[in-house]
């Protein structure tokens, strides 16, 4: 795992102006690795969002399909951002523009390097990453495999755009969707954990206000306990847990809804439909 800061000179377009899009900018421009007049952002029709992502980052921004081809044909660093439903259709279109070296930089859930460079019609250099939208804040988790078509100076280019937003944790392909299932969706579990806690306290009678700011404060500081004492979520739990007290009274309740399983229940199924999502994807070539 590591955290890099570096600047990027190259021209990057983002196909697909979404959420993960929006993080990954966000990050990226707030920690000026790459200058706002190197960002292109792509979508099919949709003005008004572009217009507002111009407005927040001054990046550059087009939905003008005549313009399309030149922008990506002139583009070295190409993310694709678009939900895998959209990907097949995006990538066979995308094939002919690309130069040999277009570094094609992946961050769709499922959609594997080979159906990637299938898609294309060519055996591009690509990384396929799993990043998560903490990345607008800096603290993303980033997990990336190469094809191996990739040079060490891309893969440098890489390991700067995602260190500069968070983490990054290169792996082989086939570990992405188990990392997907902690890491790409696990914010979710994070703040749906934080909804129950603080709709907990809403019934028990403190205000909205309070409950957001105790449950936040909560959940940040056993997230830095644990980053920062080095211990084990398991030793740090025990002494928050006094024998026989309410935090063991709450922890009994949670394995009465067999919390531990539940999770890894849901990590196991995240990763699953990944797969699935990959594999749709996958059929759809022939
Ligand atoms: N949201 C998240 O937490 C994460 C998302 N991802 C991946 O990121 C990708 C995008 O997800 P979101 O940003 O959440 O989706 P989103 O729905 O917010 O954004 C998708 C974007 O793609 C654009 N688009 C669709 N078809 C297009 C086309 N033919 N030409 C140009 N633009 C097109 C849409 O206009 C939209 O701007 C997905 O593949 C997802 O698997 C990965 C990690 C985390
Ligand atoms: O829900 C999804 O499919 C994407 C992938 C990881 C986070 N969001």
């Amino acid at each position: 795992m590591s955290q890099h800061q570096a600047n990027i000179s190259e021209s990057i377009t983002f196909y697909g102006a979404g959420a993960m899009a929006e993080a990954i900018v966000k990050g990226l421009i707030s920690k000026s690795v790459v200058q706002a007049g190197n960002i292109t952002m792509l979508n099919r029709s949709n003005s008004q969002r572009l217009e507002e992502l111009q407005r927040l980052y001054g990046i550059k921004v087009s939905n003008n399909a005549d313009l399309l081809p030149g922008i990506l044909q002139n583009s070295p660093i190409i993310v694709l951002a678009i939900k895998p439903k959209d990907a097949a259709e995006v990538l066979r279109s995308l094939g002919p523009l690309l130069s040999a070296d277009t570094l094609i930089v992946s961050v769709i859930a499922g959609l594997t390097i080979r159906t990637i460079q299938d898609l294309l019609g060519r055996k591009q250099p690509v990384a396929r990453t799993m990043p998560n939208t903490s990345s607008s804040i800096g603290l993303g988790a980033t997990g990336i495999a190469y094809s191996k078509e990739i040079d060490d100076r891309q893969r440098q280019t890489v390991t700067a755009l995602f260190g500069a937003v968070g983490t990054v944790t290169v792996v082989e392909e086939e570990k992405l969707e188990i990392l997907t299932g902690i890491s790409g969706s696990g914010p979710a579990y994070i703040y749906y954990m934080m909804e129950a806690m603080m709709a907990a306290g809403i019934r028990g009678g403190l205000t909205p206000q309070q409950c957001r700011e105790l449950t936040v404060q909560t959940v940040l500081g056993a997230a830095r306990m644990v980053q920062l004492t080095g211990e084990e979520p398991s030793a740090l739990r025990a002494k928050v847990t006094s024998p026989n007290g309410s935090t063991q009274a709450a922890i009994e309740t949670l394995d009465k809804g067999e919390f531990f399983e539940t999770v890894i229940a849901a990590v196991a199924r995240c990763a699953e439909r990944s797969k699935e999502m990959g594999a749709a994807l996958k059929e759809g070539i022939s």
